[in-house]
């Protein structure tokens, strides 16, 4: 599917050393999606936000976005500790020149769960309610994209199902970028994904394909039936590339690619009367998937 795209990098580099930095990142965000922006430590992925949230200048390349509607939300945002949530959330409208009323203000409150925190100060916050507090300031400026730097970090787990859970509820309404390096939480709230390895983007495009990369091309295969028949039977399959007997009920075996053996295994079995119990994989997810992306950078 062909979609919109709001924020787009052509050659963007911005060097801090031989091979510190962000170099030639050609990023096409789609429109009204959730971009999760991954990397290790040390990637650029914080370079690349503040660049297109226009807080730090591009060296080289260009940015194309839309003047004054991104805004970058830090991981742990730092109010003044004497002014209430109410407050905070008032003096973030007024700052980007957003007409914010009361009711506005309760609005962007009570969709981060802060209804009840209105008129307290934010200096006794806990980190979540901080970070709950942020998104709400971000909310009332109506963001065209809106840029969130690891939006769960240091949170308990349910603090993080929240979080996350809130940020799924804004889909459609802004664009999001998310930059996170906990891959289970891109996984389940993006469509999209941005791998950023040394300050290079290795990988754009939909979560469900770079997950698809990390499908397994071989799998343990635990039986009921005459496990060396089955392997003899595998190996006389041509898409089965090796085949051999771990354990007594069990086969090691690989196919020349994941579709081959998903649709062979089951049916190789039915045909021949045996019961499949199990068929484990490997690389089963998108940590699997990335991190041979990120291998392949380094070999
Ligand atoms: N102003 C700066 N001057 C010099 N080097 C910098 C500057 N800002 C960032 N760097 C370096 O550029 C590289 C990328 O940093 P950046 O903070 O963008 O990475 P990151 O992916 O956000 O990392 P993390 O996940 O650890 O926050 C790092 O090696 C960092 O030390």
């Amino acid at each position: 599917m062909k979609h919109e795209h709001v924020i787009t990098t052509k050659g963007l580099t911005r060097s801090y050393g031989p091979e510190t930095g962000i170099f030639d990142i050609d990023l096409a965000v789609p429109r009204g999606r959730v971009l999760g922006l991954v990397g290790p430590n040390g990637a650029g992925k914080t370079t690349l936000l503040s660049i297109l949230a226009g807080m730090r200048a591009p060296g080289e390349g260009t940015v194309s976005a839309p003047e004054g509607r991104v805004l970058l939300c830090p991981d742990v945002p730092d109010f003044e500790p004497w002014l209430t949530a109410a407050e905070v959330v008032a003096l973030s409208a007024h700052m980007v020149g957003e007409k914010a009323g009361d009711a506005e203000i309760a609005r962007a409150l009570d969709r981060v769960g802060l209804a009840e925190a209105a008129d307290r100060r934010n200096g006794r916050f806990s980190r979540g309610m901080r970070q709950r507090l942020g998104l709400a300031a971000a909310l009332v400026c109506r963001p065209e994209v809106l840029i969130l730097d690891e939006p769960a970090s240091g949170l308990d787990p349910q603090g993080r199902v929240d979080v996350l859970d809130l940020i799924t509820s804004l889909r459609g309404e802004c664009t999001i970028i998310v930059a996170s390096h906990l891959l289970g939480d891109v996984q389940r709230i993006c469509d999209d994904v941005a791998v950023l390895v040394r300050g290079r983007l290795v990988y754009q495009g939909p979560v469900a394909d770079i997950a698809d990369r990390g499908r397994p091309n071989a799998w343990y295969l635990r039986t009921h039936g005459p496990v060396d028949r089955l392997v003899g039977l595998l190996t006389a399959e041509p898409w089965v590339t090796r085949a051999s007997r771990v354990e007594e009920d069990c086969v090691h075996l690989e196919a020349v690619d994941a579709d081959s053996g998903e649709l062979g295994i089951p049916r190789l079995l039915a045909e021949h009367g045996m019961p499949l119990v199990s068929m484990t994989g490997f690389q089963e997810d998108l940590e699997s998937a990335f991190l041979s992306l990120t291998n392949r950078t380094d070999r």
